[in-house]
């Protein structure tokens, strides 16, 4: 009987070629109901330093990604949330880590998301936020959030 994780592996594997050094890497759209969502700064010393992003990060072994984003989204924000849709999952290669990201759209959450790791907040139009400050992989879920804004 296989493990959980090696199950799991083999699942993703069928859909996205990943290896088991992939990193599954979660995150989450808070959408303000009027075309605005949330991103966190990456902090100085970590890689892409200064480059904007949706709240979340990697999944933890045996953790779903409604599970580990849940996590996160607490751990960062300080909220409870309820997660909806997976909008987008794609492979993503920075240099020799490679990622299977998958963005969840947060359909409640309870307070105001605040900063509970130093890292900078900030509510941004889809449509008109510089795409460029954005990590490179974000830029086409922001493209696609900005033609659906509701
Ligand atoms: N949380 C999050 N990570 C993202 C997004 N887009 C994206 O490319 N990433 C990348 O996913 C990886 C994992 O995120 P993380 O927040 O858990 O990682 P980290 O900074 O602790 O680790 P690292 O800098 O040592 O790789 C990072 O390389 C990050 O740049 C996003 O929208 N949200
Ligand atoms: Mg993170």
């Amino acid at each position: 009987m296989p493990s959980r994780s090696t199950r799991l592996n083999t699942c993703v594997s069928d859909v996205l070629e990943t290896t088991p050094e992939t990193i599954h890497v979660v995150a989450g759209v808070l959408n303000d109901g009027q075309g605005r969502v949330l991103l966190a700064q990456r902090p100085p010393g970590k890689s892409l330093e200064g480059l904007w992003e949706f709240p979340g990060g990697k999944a933890e072994p045996g953790e779903s990604a409604a599970q580990a984003l849940a996590r996160e989204l607490h751990e960062e924000l300080g909220i409870h949330a309820e997660l909806g849709e997976v909008l987008t999952r794609f492979p993503w290669r920075y240099g020799d880590k490679q990622l299977d990201l998958e963005t969840l759209r947060v359909t409640h959450w309870d307070g105001e998301p605040r900063s509970c790791e130093g890292q900078a907040l900030q509510w941004v139009d889809a449509r008109t936020f510089d795409r460029e400050q954005l990590t490179p992989a974000d830029r086409p879920i922001m493209a696609l959030l900005a033609e659906s804004v509701d």
